[in-house]
């Protein structure tokens, strides 16, 4: 058969495959296990019989998402979904027009960029510290939830910085919209198999669903908000419009559908990414009291040492917060909030690999054009064993500290800070500066100010809505999504 030297778990039903465990289970029970058993190329059969073959190998992994990135396209239903529902962005762009894309916007999302608008940042994670704090009676202690206040955090941050708007304040039609997909239910076999047929039959996604009458909403709201934006018609007032700055510029090409489709992008790509990066981090926090009270005490120190608040730059000099730093890429190396990532081969194809088959001791394999590829990320790379080594699957920032012990094996990564949570190659996340300050001014307010528990419960994290990892409570799981924790003031 086609991928013969791979292994893999045995085959499963001909209609859903390994479909349920791929995109229904809990985080840490399925692809980090294959991966043990199975080495870090091997196939699963998904719906129809189709055979997917996933890859945990830093050299193919490279192959894939850079040196061959122009084979290797997201998945055909992906593109012709988002180009039908969003209109044309860089989740659907062909090579080219991708790379003429990332060009007008990459500026709009530079280092500089994104230090000039941190100030916004600032502000919205103040108001939301300060809004907490309120809460607290003296000592005492109040449960909140992160999926409810972050999420919107981040979706203001985007719209202030990039197209000066704020959603949540300004546009109900939007930021409901928004927040009902948030909260959509978790995809089961079915909808894959689905997916599948609509492959086949792409006309199928003209159907009316739930998720298209959302879209339509989206797409209208923010067609006549960047009307009136490029038209100067709103009242911005201490906003930024970076990507619209940049799509409107005069050597710009972007239509006006073409601004709406990147606007709506944005909004997908980054809000609910960051804001779980954010909650997660926290959650993890709480769990450690002994790393939360050492990065606190480092957060002081530094404050007192530069006698001002800490700016965004303060936040990124590491020789100032040394540990702070190793706590925020443990974050997103433990937190991935992408389960994984899929491409579809363009053409025929070689894959070559830094460790050998385990079937047959071979260093490459052939795919065939159309052969799909899952990389994950979450239980995939990032914490694998055989490369960061035998606790690689802890939360343990002090490894970063060690900097020479980074192993080898995990250098060979050559995303960001070695992992993949931001990808790789030409589609790697194009908002990742924007987010990593997002997420270190977020979590320096937060711990400056409160000190966080767990509230006891057992969360357990799967892949819901799109593709993104979120919690529910063991044993209630019908309650739907939630991240909560209890918070005390600190003494000033
Ligand atoms: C912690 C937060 C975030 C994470 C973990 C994250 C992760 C990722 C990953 C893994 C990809 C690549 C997907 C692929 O290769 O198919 C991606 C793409 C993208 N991200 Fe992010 N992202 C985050 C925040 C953001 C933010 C804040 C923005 C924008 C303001 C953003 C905008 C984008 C865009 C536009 C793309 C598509 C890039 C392209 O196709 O060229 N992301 N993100």
């Amino acid at each position: 058969t086609r991928l013969a030297s791979l292994d893999g778990p045995p085959r499963k039903g001909f209609l859903a495959g390994h479909a349920a465990d791929v995109i229904q289970s809990r985080v840490g029970t399925v692809f980090n296990i294959w991966a043990k058993k199975y080495g870090t190329a091997y196939r699963i059969s998904y719906v129809f019989g189709k055979e997917i073959v996933v890859l945990g190998d830093p050299k193919a992994i490279h192959h894939v998402l850079t040196a061959a990135a122009r084979t290797y396209e997201r998945p055909m239903l992906d593109r012709i979904a988002l180009e039908q529902w969003f209109g044309p962005s860089l989740f659907s762009a062909s090579y080219d027009v991708h790379r003429r894309m990332r060009k007008t916007l990459n500026p709009a999302f530079a280092r500089s960029t994104v230090e000039d608008v941190s100030g916004v940042v600032f502000d919205l994670a103040h108001k939301l510290v300060s809004s907490w704090a309120s809460e607290v009676a003296d000592g005492g202690t109040k449960r909140i939830e992160l999926t409810h206040d972050l999420p919107r955090l981040t979706l203001d941050a985007i719209g202030m910085t990039t197209f000066r708007y704020n959603i949540s304040h300004t546009n109900q039609a939007i930021f409901g919209t928004l927040e009902k997909m948030g909260n959509s239910p978790q995809p089961t076999a079915f909808d894959e198999i689905m997916a599948e047929v609509v492959a086949h039959f792409p006309i199928l996604l003209r159907l009316p669903n739930e998720m298209k009458t959302w879209i339509a909403t989206l797409r209208s709201e923010l067609g006549r908000v960047a009307d009136e934006l490029v038209n100067g018609a709103v009242q911005t007032h201490g906003m930024h419009g970076t990507v619209l700055d940049a799509l409107t510029a005069p050597d710009s090409r972007a239509s006006r559908e073409e601004i709406v489709a990147q606007i709506i992008g944005l909004l997908f790509a980054g809000h609910e990414t960051s804001a779980n990066v954010i909650a997660e981090g926290l959650y993890e926090l709480a769990a450690h009291p002994e790393i939360q009270e050492r990065l606190h005490d480092e957060l002081v120190a530094a404050e007192q040492k530069v006698d001002h608040e800490l700016n965004l730059a303060d936040l990124e000099n590491n020789d100032l917060l040394p540990f702070f730093d190793a706590v925020i890429r443990e974050v997103i190396r433990c937190k991935a909030v992408l389960a994984f990532i899929s491409r579809t081969a363009a053409a025929d194809d070689v894959i070559p690999l830094q460790f050998s088959l385990s079937k047959t001791g071979e260093h490459a394999f052939k795919v065939q054009r159309g052969q799909e590829v899952m990389i994950p990320v979450r239980d995939g790379v990032n914490v694998d064993p055989r490369l960061w080594g035998d606790d690689a699957e802890e939360f343990r920032p002090e490894r970063w500290l060690e900097k020479d012990e980074i192993p080898e094996e995990a250098r060979l990564i050559q995303g960001w800070s070695n992992t993949l949570s931001f990808g790789d190659g030409p589609s790697a996340c194009l908002g990742r500066t924007f987010a990593v300050a997002e997420i270190k001014i977020v979590i320096s307010l937060v711990i400056r100010r409160f000190w966080l528990k767990p509230t006891g419960e057992t969360l357990d994290f799967y892949r819901l809505g799109g593709n993104t990892i979120k919690s529910k409570i063991r044993g209630r799981e019908a309650d739907g999504v939630t991240l909560p924790l209890y918070l005390t003031l600190r003494d000033e």
